[in-house]
């Protein structure tokens, strides 16, 4: 079941590999830190989920991180300053949002695939995640009432559509973490599997993914998001709407009518009810 990555481009904080079989693995490589992130390695994640959101051979994504002790314990403390996370120019940023938002508006499902530790800003990458394949080494859980942050929006708004009001409340007010088996409980993973199977587990679920529908796939994500999503999901389910309307002969005629300067006749086109 194994396959073979290769090499997308070079990165200093992340490894970006796709398959023939049309899945872009994304893997955060800062082990020495539990995979924390700065504001660099964000950009970078937003550079190869962009890539993976365009190549049209691409079917699922997974996101993980190096090693098995850490899928990701969050923004890297040392580089916070006062107004977010310091990068190389000095400038204070938040822009785990831009990389939130861009996770959910794929228009493909990205699977998070954990060992270790997915704590803090790294539990919300894998809450923001559609679908989470965990090993049984795997702990979850929130930090930022203990280390002084906010993960507003997506991140704590999806983990209680996720696992109810009273948990999420629990999870992130309490600052506590989660064995693998006690979030398979909360319905917080899809499934649980010994370490050494998680690569295979994981590739086997995206392997069926990639063989749907990708029409269906991404009506499907977008109505999921559609309702925590506001006029934001809207907009994307209307546009995707939009992108299967041009495809009709109906679309084409007012587009063609303009082009050859005459009236467009779209009474042949049916009403349905
Ligand atoms: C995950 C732990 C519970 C694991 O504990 P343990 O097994 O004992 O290992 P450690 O010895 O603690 O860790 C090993 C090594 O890694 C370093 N490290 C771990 N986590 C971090 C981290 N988050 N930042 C920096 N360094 C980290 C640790 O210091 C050790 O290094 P040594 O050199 O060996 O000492 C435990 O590690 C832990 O609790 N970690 C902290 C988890 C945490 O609080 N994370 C932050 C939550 S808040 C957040 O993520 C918001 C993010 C964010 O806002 C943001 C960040 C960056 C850019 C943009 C944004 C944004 O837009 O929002």
């Amino acid at each position: 079941m194994s396959v073979e990555w290769k090499s997308v481009r070079t990165y200093d904080e992340i490894v970006y590999e796709k398959c023939e079989e049309g899945i872009a693995k994304i893997t955060i490589n800062r082990p020495e830190k539990h995979n924390a992130f700065t504001p660099h390695t964000i950009d970078e994640l937003i550079d190869a989920f962009s890539d993976s959101r365009n190549d049209g051979n691409v079917g699922a994504i997974i996101l993980t991180g190096m090693g098995d002790k850490a899928f990701c314990s969050g923004g890297d403390q040392m580089v916070r300053g006062d107004g977010g996370y310091v990068g190389n120019d000095q400038i204070p940023r938040l822009n785990l949002l831009d990389l939130q938002r861009l996770m959910r508006f794929t228009p493909k499902p990205i699977i998070a695939m954990v060992a270790g530790y997915a704590i803090g800003g790294g539990h919300g990458l894998h809450v923001i995640s559609d679908l989470t394949i965990a090993a049984d080494n795997a702990i979850f859980g929130q930090t930022e009432s203990r280390v002084g942050s906010v993960d507003a929006g997506y991140g704590q708004g999806f983990l209680a559509e996720i696992v109810g009001q009273k948990k999420a409340r629990e999870i992130y007010y309490l600052s506590l973490q989660y064995s693998a088996e006690e979030a398979d409980k909360m319905g917080l993973v899809n499934k649980v599997v010994p370490l050494e199977q998680l690569e295979e587990e994981t590739i086997n679920w995206a392997k069926q993914l990639v063989a749907k529908s990708p029409t269906a796939l991404r009506l499907m994500k977008a109505s999921f998001n559609a309702d925590t999503d506001g006029l934001a999901g809207l907009q994307q389910l209307g546009g995707d709407a939009t992108l299967l309307y041009y495809r009709t002969e109906e679309s084409k005629e007012g587009r063609d009518a303009f082009k050859e300067k005459r009236e467009p006749d779209f009474s042949k086109f049916p009403r349905f009810p």
